[in-house]
């Protein structure tokens, strides 16, 4: 065959192929009868573009999708997407369903090890378990004197800022009390990021500073690895201290190694630990029980336990601070049940109080620091919605609920006195899921809603504090990096007057 034969075949062969997938796409493929823009079912470089050049921005197309097709849309070749507060049939406790392995490639490839980033239902079943009766409410109750005490220290911080002028940056600070009880709770051990003077504000950043690291590896699969180790090296630049005692994730490593070294040698005179747990659980088959696989547990609960906790934190404590009036009635409520009490307000007290429990409900709705939409597919059987029967990956979006207008009118608008009825209360709280659903749901829920109660009960019944050069722009989210981004990088800062 000439050149010009050679030239000619491939490019039929090209232009065949990409005709069918078309038609495919178009007219075949069992998604095609579900409404959405024909691009969208057609090519996933349409999400990749509101993903990668305008920066985890499809939250913002979906929405505006829904609003334009109505609640069930196709957003990509492969994936639905559903809009109905009411609907929640893939996250039934019931449910055998997996994760969408295409969209969590953004945990990386050992990610994927972890009880979070496992994509099989009955693999994760057995990762899960293995933790599960780590984090009761119990054991909450039990960690509770522990929690008081990074607490007091986090506010004898405050303490020193207080009338000196000097701003304090607290979304760096509720990162770091969060970091140490995490790791407090779950290893028995503190990485001191509350002692640090900038409250470890360069490895926060450090970690923000490149948050689309995820999104591409879900879009270009591979690429992980070396960007990986590309990140893992500009932290160590803006880490000063990497070099003294090695980076947060490595000295998780480490302490993790000790953990298992002392179990294989039988020493038994440490608090038991969420290492231990998993090293006894009988539904960890040998090969989940490796040195590597457990490090990567410990880092992925930190992990999953900070940015979430301390931006939660962040917004609840902006909002507060931007209706003075809000705050106000916060600590005249905390300090009335406080009076003649020798002994601190319990989690199980304050969760009783009726303004600080809006508060807390509302700060979960409006700050939804979960963003990304949470697909599942049911590889044994089609999930439905009404008259659809649902043959592949399916999403929803915490946000969109906990936005819509008419369940929350002025949704935009941070109002704890909306749970203050009963009724209404009641009515409204199954519509709050900052905590996913399910077997998939966050196993941390209780750890970070004592920390959130205790945080806000203490920081606001003490001090009095003021917002310094903060914008509502710079705590919204505007992208979704799996969590909420906002625009700025600037944080929450505040002054401390007394
Ligand atoms: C305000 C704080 C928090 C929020 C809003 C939150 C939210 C969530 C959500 C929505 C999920 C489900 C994700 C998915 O379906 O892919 C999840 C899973 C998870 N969270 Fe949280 N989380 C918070 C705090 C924590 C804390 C403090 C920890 C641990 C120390 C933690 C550990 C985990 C883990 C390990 C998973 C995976 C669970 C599994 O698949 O078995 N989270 N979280």
């Amino acid at each position: 065959m000439t050149n010009l034969g050679i030239t000619l075949f491939a490019t039929t062969a090209v232009l065949g192929w990409l005709g069918s997938l078309i038609i495919y796409r178009l007219y075949l493929s069992p998604l095609s009868r579900f409404p959405g823009p024909k691009l969208a079912a057609l090519t996933g470089w349409y999400e990749t573009y509101f993903d990668l050049i305008q920066r985890g921005r499809y939250w913002v197309e979906i929405e505006h999708m829904h609003e334009i097709y109505g609640p069930i849309i196709r957003i990509n070749p492969n994936e639905l997407h559903v809009n109905d507060p009411d609907w929640s049939e893939p996250y039934k406790i019931s449910g055998r369903v997996d994760k969408y392995d295409w969209y969590y490639t953004f945990v990386g490839s050992s990610g994927s090890s972890s009880a979070f980033g496992t994509v099989d239902h009955d693999v994760h079943r057995g990762r899960r378990k293995a933790q599960q009766g780590y984090f009761t409410t119990d054991a909450i109750t039990r960690f509770e004197p522990q929690l008081e005490t990074l607490i007091a220290k986090f506010c004898a911080r405050l303490e020193d800022f207080k009338g000196t002028g000097k701003h304090v940056n607290l979304s760096d600070a509720f990162r770091s009390i969060a970091v140490d009880v995490a790791a407090m709770f779950t290893l028995n051990h503190s990485y001191g990021f509350i002692d640090d003077p900038d409250f470890k504000a360069e490895v926060h950043q450090g970690i923000r500073a490149f948050p689309d690291i995820g999104v591409l590896n879900r879009n270009f699969t591979g690429l992980f690895v070396a960007l990986e180790s590309l990140h893992r090296w500009v932290l160590s630049i803006l880490d000063p201290t990497e070099s003294e005692n090695g980076s947060l994730p490595s000295r998780i490593n480490m302490h993790c190694k000790g953990i298992i070294d002392d179990y294989a040698s039988k020493k038994s005179d440490v608090k038991p630990n969420i290492i231990h747990r998993m090293l006894d659980a009988p539904e960890l088959p040998m090969k989940d029980k490796t040195a590597w696989r457990l490090q990567l547990e410990a880092r992925t609960l930190i992990g999953a336990g900070t940015e979430t906790t301390g931006h939660t934190l962040a917004v609840i404590a902006f909002h507060l601070l931007a209706n003075p009036e809000k705050a106000k009635k916060l600590k005249e409520e905390i300090l009335e049940t406080k009076e003649g009490r020798e002994k601190p307000l319990t989690y199980q007290d304050l969760q009783m109080l009726p303004y600080l429990s809006s508060v807390v409900l509302e700060g979960h709705r409006i700050s939804s620091v979960v963003s990304g939409r949470l697909p599942r597919v049911n590889t044994k059987e089609a999930l439905r919605y009404g008259d659809y029967s649902i043959p592949t990956p399916v999403s929803t979006t915490q946000r969109l609920t906990h936005y819509n207008a008419t369940l929350f009118p002025s949704p935009n608008t941070f109002l704890p006195e909306r749970w203050l009825q009963l009724s209404e209360r009641k009515r409204l709280e199954k519509y709050i899921q900052p905590f996913g659903r399910g077997s998939r749901s966050c196993i941390g829920m209780h750890l970070a809603n004592a920390e959130i109660y205790k945080t806000l009960a203490e920081i606001f019944s003490r001090f009095d504090m003021k917002l310094y050069d903060t914008e509502f722009e710079d705590i919204m989210q505007v992208h979704d990096f799996f969590t909420s981004f906002p625009s700025s990088e600037k944080g929450l800062r505040i002054l401390v007057e007394a």
